[in-house]
């Protein structure tokens, strides 16, 4: 489902051309609006997280009977949005680190491998979490059911919240962030996010994310985090969803996030229409 009609009758004649390090697949799918979507098992929310609300709103009528949505989007808050339309306990959440592009006008390039983590919005949703893992091994997606996704959904904001606007203000891929002043503000980004998930009760695992850390600055040079390819788009980002959740939620519990909010406001003042 998409909102570009043109983008749409393209992929439903042409199918998606899928380039990876096998080579290049053409997966035939039904491509429609989501007036035109038919009843479903699982509706996956993937646009960038400033479009969940209307996105998720658009397919309402499916929110019917055991249909589940899920998200692995970046950002804070996504889940949220998916809960004011689906009953929570048919609402999925989790995270991904398969690093893809668009290629237009109906291409898709995978940059490497990568693993889903997913799990229920609901302490009632955890057997469907289980089915939805499933459903993603059979298409071979590495995915694994996380009892803890509120952990695991903080620590990529976190990773998002360095790697993503460093890349953007800078303007350079991963690769180029792979300097000691990068990872300095990347690990005081990850701390300063760390502290104000703590004062929610969520217990990020430090050694694990900084070991994602360093695997995406060694693995995944060339690639251009999302926000970066929204900025060189001349697109909004998800700035707000991700640095500006976690200084909104540190704001509430009256703690400091001082680079997390620098690195914000120097993303905010290249957003379109701020020059
Ligand atoms: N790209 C990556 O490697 C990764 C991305 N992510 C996260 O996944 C999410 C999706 O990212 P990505 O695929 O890169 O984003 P893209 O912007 O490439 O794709 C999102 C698509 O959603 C479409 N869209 C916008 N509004 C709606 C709507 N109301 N209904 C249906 N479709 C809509 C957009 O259309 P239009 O272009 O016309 O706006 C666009 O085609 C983001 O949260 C991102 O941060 C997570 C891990 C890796
Ligand atoms: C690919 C990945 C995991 C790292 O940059 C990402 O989340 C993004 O590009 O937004």
């Amino acid at each position: 489902m998409d909102v570009d009609r043109k983008r749409l009758s393209i992929v439903a004649a042409e199918g998606i051309h899928l380039h990876d390090e096998t080579g290049e697949h053409v997966v035939k799918v039904k491509a429609c609006t989501a007036e035109d979507a038919d009843p479903a098992d699982l509706v996956l929310l993937f646009t960038k997280a400033m479009h969940s609300r209307s996105a998720i709103a658009s397919v309402a009528h499916l929110a019917k009977g055991s249909c589940c949505a899920l998200t692995l989007q970046n950002g804070l808050c996504n889940a949220e949005a998916i809960a004011e339309v689906f009953s929570p306990a048919n609402v999925l959440a989790g995270v991904t680190d398969w690093p893809a592009d668009f290629a237009p006008p109906n291409g898709v390039a995978a940059h490497g491998t990568g693993h889903v983590w997913l799990g229920a919005f609901d302490p009632a949703g955890e057997t469907t979490a289980q089915s939805a893992v499933e459903l993603l091994n059979a298409a071979h997606m590495g995915a694994q059911h996380d009892p803890q996704v509120l952990a695991a959904i903080w620590e990529k904001a976190a990773f998002n919240a360095a790697l993503n606007a460093l890349s953007t203000i800078l303007n350079l891929p991963v690769g180029g962030l792979d300097t000691p002043e990068g990872r300095s503000i990347a690990g005081a980004v990850i701390d300063e996010t760390i502290a104000v998930a703590a004062t929610k009760g969520i217990a990020m695992d430090r050694v694990r994310l900084l070991a994602k850390t360093d695997f995406a600055l060694a693995n995944h040079k060339a690639h251009k985090p999302s926000m970066l390819q929204d900025r060189q788009a001349g697109r909004p980002t998800e700035i707000d969803a991700i640095n500006g959740e976690i200084v909104k939620a540190a704001k509430a519990a009256g703690i400091a996030a001082p680079v997390t909010s620098t690195l914000a406001a120097l993303v905010r003042m290249g957003e379109p229409g701020r020059n």
